[in-house]
């Protein structure tokens, strides 16, 4: 079975009858989604808060119920995917842009529970380039200030175009060599004028699944 796949199905497990649960966004999280929308035909009853307007298409055409962000104070699971997943659950999120809500939705989850295939699982954070989503207006200073922080940020494109986010903003994505201090370089980022919210998820994730090759998913809990 698909690695992806393996993760994502035992996430589903975790959701329970009741349950308002954060759908994730990428190709991991939709494996948990489409067993979700597999249980909900079955008649689990629950309701979805979608990270991204593709996770919410997903999650309609599968008959989950849904709510908005508005309408909720709290979210007892959220389900989602990463680009990079360190041993004490350190995250980079963001590679299908969709970081803002994400971690939004993560923040208020009693529980938040990362599905991976091996090849994130890494030793250090970094080789991934960091997604930063930022402000349109004036976009090439907020990058200029965020390469003083000792990256290289290249903006990211779709279509021969910006990509533009869920949320109207640019995405640049930063290359560092490495990234040792993770509750600083957060905070540095956030801290920059422009900056709407950086993919380095720190002290969120509560349970990492990853998918293996042999036997079930691996569960690792904080
Ligand atoms: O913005 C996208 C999200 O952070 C995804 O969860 C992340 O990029 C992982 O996606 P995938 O499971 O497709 O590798």
């Amino acid at each position: 079975m698909d690695l992806k796949r393996k993760a994502g199905e035992k996430a589903a497990k975790y959701v329970e009858d009741g349950m308002i649960v954060g759908l994730g966004t990428g190709s991991t999280a939709y494996w948990a989604i489409l067993k979700l929308g597999e249980l909900v035909a079955d008649g689990l009853n629950i309701k979805g808060i979608p990270t991204s307007k593709n996770t919410e298409e997903l999650a309609q055409k599968l008959g989950i119920p849904m709510l908005k962000m508005s309408e909720v104070n709290k979210i007892d699971v959220a389900i989602d995917g990463a680009d990079e997943a360190t041993a004490n659950f350190a995250l980079i999120k963001g590679g299908g842009g969709a970081l803002l809500r994400e971690k939004m939705i993560a923040s208020i989850a009693k529980q938040f529970i990362v599905v991976i295939d091996p090849s994130k699982y890494v030793e250090r954070l970094g080789q991934f380039p960091l997604p930063v989503e930022i402000i349109t207006f004036g976009w090439e200073i907020t990058s200029s200030q965020i390469s003083l922080l000792g990256c290289k940020p290249i903006l990211r494109r779709g279509n021969q175009a910006p990509f533009v986010t869920d949320n109207g903003n640019y995405i640049v994505d930063c290359y560092f060599d490495s990234i040792v201090d993770r509750d600083g370089m957060n905070t540095a980022l956030n801290s920059i004028p422009g900056v709407v919210e950086n993919g380095l998820f720190v002290d969120m994730a509560d349970v990492l699944i990853i998918g293996r090759e042999n036997g079930d998913a691996e569960v690792l809990s904080f």
